[in-house]
């Protein structure tokens, strides 16, 4: 096979790369990790691989381990093993599960990060606005979808609504995700090199969506209970899904556990950060205090008040996974305590 072949079927499978490994190493990525190894691609199969003796150091920062998403270089073998992983140019990451903080990589080297929500009662603009906080810092694009647009008529004003409260520029596409030409919206981020997630709410529609894009019924798709609108959990678990238009679509459960990880800077509320300095007292609790901008705007209507409770649950809950990780920090530096980002400040009048 010629390397020009060869790179063309990397494609298909995200790679942007341009120069092939040395002679004797192959190029694929990682679709999936497991306790006993990982699962590769390289553009035609899938095949197990270990991770080569170096990466198995305690002393190694995880984060430098073998990825899902993560372009590696195999050396054959029974079975073939990982010795280098390529620059990522994208790595999406959470809070892991668990008392302790760590913060886990989920996927690697994802452009756009599709964020799937039904328009039926599934719609929840503080979950999309809880997933964009997710991709923050990532490097992915997020892209909002809303699914089911054939089910409602009051669609403009649910966009309206959306386009107000998220970020300018965030990409928001209403489709019906049974119907391909609907769905052809979407081609631009799903093009040779490219590489995709798609994340959403159990019954949002993603496994109607895939099949669309497929453009065959490869994935088992239940219908929605009707008494809570969640659907069955019946995504068939395939990790990484090449796509007619060229680029994939990487599958992966990591996706779907939603948690901070206490380094989001809640961009998407910067408007909010604007009006608490407008505030009289620099430390004002936006409660009762006299002078509140927040409190103005709550009554105004410039800000919803929907908005407003899900900025401060997402704040409380980056709050408390940032301290986890300050108090992580903090015992590997053995002991030394931090010093505080922000100091504590007095209650002062602004004049
Ligand atoms: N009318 C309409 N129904 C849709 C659309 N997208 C999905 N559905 C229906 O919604 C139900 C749930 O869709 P799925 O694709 O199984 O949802 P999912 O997100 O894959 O769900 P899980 O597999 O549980 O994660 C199915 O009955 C679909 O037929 C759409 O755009 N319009
Ligand atoms: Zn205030």
């Amino acid at each position: 096979m010629t390397d020009a072949h060869i790179i063309e079927r990397l494609r298909r499978i995200g790679w942007r790369g341009d120069a092939l490994p040395a002679e004797g190493r192959q190029l694929a990525r990682v679709v999936a990790q497991h306790r006993a190894g990982y699962e590769l691609h390289d553009g035609e199969h899938l095949f197990g691989a270990q991770p080569a003796g170096h990466f198995l150091k305690r002393s190694l920062d995880p984060a430098e381990r073998p990825a899902v998403g993560d372009f590696v270089e195999i050396e054959p073998g029974k079975p073939p093993h990982i010795v280098k992983v390529q620059a990522r140019r994208t790595v999406l990451s959470r809070a892991a599960a668990g008392e302790r903080y760590e913060r886990q990589i989920i996927a690697t080297n994802i452009d756009y990060v599709l964020v799937l929500t039904g328009l039926d009662g599934d719609f929840n603009p503080s979950r999309i606005e809880r997933y964009l906080s997710l991709t923050e810092g990532s490097g992915a694009q997020p892209v909002v979808l809303l699914s089911k647009l054939d089910t409602r008529d009051d669609v403009d004003a649910l966009l309206a609504t959306l386009r107000g409260r998220l970020p300018p520029g965030t990409p928001i596409h209403a489709i019906n995700g049974k119907e391909p030409a609907s769905v052809a919206v979407l081609l631009p981020y799903l093009q040779p090199g490219d590489s995709a997630v798609l994340v959403g709410s159990s019954g949002a529609g993603k496994s109607t969506l895939t099949n669309t894009l497929l453009g065959t019924e490869r994935m088992a798709t239940g219908a929605v209970r009707n008494h809570d609108s969640r659907g069955r959990h019946t995504t068939t678990y395939r990790a990484l899904l090449q796509l007619p238009s060229g680029g994939c679509l990487i599958d992966t459960p990591g996706m779907r556990e939603l948690k901070l990880t206490g380094e989001e800077n809640l961009d998407l509320f910067a408007d909010i950060d604007a009006l608490a300095e407008q505030c009289r007292f620099a430390d004002c609790g936006h409660g009762s205090e006299p002078g509140c901008a927040v409190q103005a705007a709550l009554d105004s209507g410039e800000l919803s008040a929907e908005r407003w409770r899900n900025y401060l649950k997402l704040r409380d809950e980056r709050e408390e996974q940032a301290s986890t990780l300050e108090a992580k920090l903090r015992r590997q530096r053995g002991g030394r305590p931090a010093t505080k980002p922000h100091g504590h400040r007095h209650s002062r009048d602004r004049e």
